[in-house]
């Protein structure tokens, strides 16, 4: 009796998409199905196919989110753990992940976050089809309701569903047969079966799972929330907290400007903008706490309008990018250290002026110097240090 070789199974877990018809403010595979998100359920079941590698393919500036669920799930596997950054249509958010995928991986199964309940037998099932010699292999569901066609909102005509399969993932391919249709796609398909065909080959069927549903609308995540026995409560992600530090030296030209307050008669700080170290701390500790980079990601040395410009502009329009994101900010807290100036006299005001250009998010301001040690101590500059907390909308 011969022993064929196991092949080396790669799952590449497409977790990018923004979520828009779910309309939950940020990120739908961050949002809270009871205790874990939609990510980590979605790795549960991943963790329990016999995969060689795991790539996750995340929105921008999520990979150490991800990882972090990712390391709960995989447990004594984190090895095989790879998190890449995703693309603006699903098909280039798999792409980013099969370039990520190891050498000697064989099959690949592709298979989105948002199926978050996914069984294991349906990994099971999809793979034992490409063992058996499938080019490729997907779950589908009989499509139980009867279907029209119309046009407008007259019926036009009925289809037969008899020939018709809901998809669904995991989708598994041969890895050579899904590279070649990834690098020979000029359309863009919502999924992998779709490149797969259009390349020629024959893709199976396999009985897919009713909790293999995707998560698409605000009704999914209900029936998911119920499923998994949590309440269908408003508030999925917990808040978030960033820290962000920033130096100024002195010897800027004209007058000193530091949190948010213009300081007649003190030597300026140096800077791109103003230098005003205070509320550039804060700006990274917004970033930071939301995941959205730092300060250098959306004020680049090369926006002409930022030349000279003071807390406000750089506060006001953090807010709105964190508006754009689904957070809103909860509170900062900032503390500076420097020799001058003295902050005792005006830190009530300096909390007034950071909290307006921030829309009316608490600021506190504290204020010391370093016994004369370090550059603070010999009034060469200016430090400061920020915390922020961010909550989801
Ligand atoms: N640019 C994209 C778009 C989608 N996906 C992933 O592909 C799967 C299926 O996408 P779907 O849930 O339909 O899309 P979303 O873009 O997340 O949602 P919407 O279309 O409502 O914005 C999801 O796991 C999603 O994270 C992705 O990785 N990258
Ligand atoms: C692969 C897929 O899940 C197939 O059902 C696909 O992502 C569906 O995306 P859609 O845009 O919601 O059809």
């Amino acid at each position: 009796m011969s022993i064929l070789p196991v092949p080396r199974v790669g799952i590449v877990v497409v977790a990018a998409g923004s979520g828009t018809r779910l309309g939950a403010g940020g990120p739908k595979a961050f949002v809270g199905i009871g205790r874990h998100s939609i990510l980590r359920h979605a790795l549960d079941g991943v963790f329990a196919a016999p995969a060689a590698q795991v790539v996750i393919v995340v929105p921008e500036g999520r990979d150490g989110d991800a990882r972090t669920e990712a390391l709960q799930a995989a447990g004594d596997r984190a090895d095989l753990v790879t998190v890449v950054t995703g693309g603006a249509t699903r098909q280039q958010s798999v792409a980013a992940g099969l370039a990520a995928l190891w050498g000697d991986v064989e099959v690949v199964l592709v298979h989105d976050a948002a199926r978050a309940l996914t069984p294991p037998e349906v990994f099971s099932r999809v793979i034992a089809a490409i063992d058996a010699g499938a080019a490729g292999a997907i779950p589908v569901l009989p499509v139980i309701d009867t279907i029209k066609r119309v046009t407008g909102d007259e019926i036009v005509g009925v289809v037969d569903r008899s020939e018709l399969a809901a998809a669904q993932t995991p989708q598994g391919f041969r890895r050579d047969v899904l590279d070649a249709a990834y690098a020979a796609a000029s359309d863009d398909f919502t999924d992998d079966a779709a490149l797969v065909a259009e390349a020629g080959h024959t893709v199976s069927a396999v009985p897919g799972h009713p909790l293999s549903f995707k998560i698409t609308t605000a009704a999914d995540l209900d029936r998911a929330r119920q499923l998994v026995g949590a309440a269908p409560v408003a508030t999925p992600v917990l808040p978030r907290v960033g820290i962000g530090t920033d130096v100024h030296a002195f010897g800027g030209d004209g007058v000193l400007w530091l949190a948010g307050l213009e300081w007649p008669g003190e030597r300026a700080l140096s800077g791109h903008s103003d230098g005003d170290a205070v509320a550039h701390a804060i700006v990274d500790a917004l970033l930071a706490a939301a995941g959205l980079g730092d300060i250098g990601t959306h004020f680049g040395t090369d926006q002409p309008q930022y030349a000279g410009a003071h807390a406000e502009a750089f506060l006001a329009r953090t807010a709105e990018i964190l508006r754009e994101e689904g957070w809103r900010a909860g509170n900062v807290s900032v503390q500076v250290q420097a020799n001058r100036p003295r902050f005792a006299a005006r830190r009530v005001e300096a909390e007034r002026v950071l909290s307006d250009a921030l829309g009316g998010v608490p600021v506190s301001v504290s204020a010391t110097t370093t016994d004369g040690l370090g550059f603070a101590g010999r009034t060469e500059g200016v430090s400061a240090s920020a915390v922020a907390l961010v909550v989801p909308v």
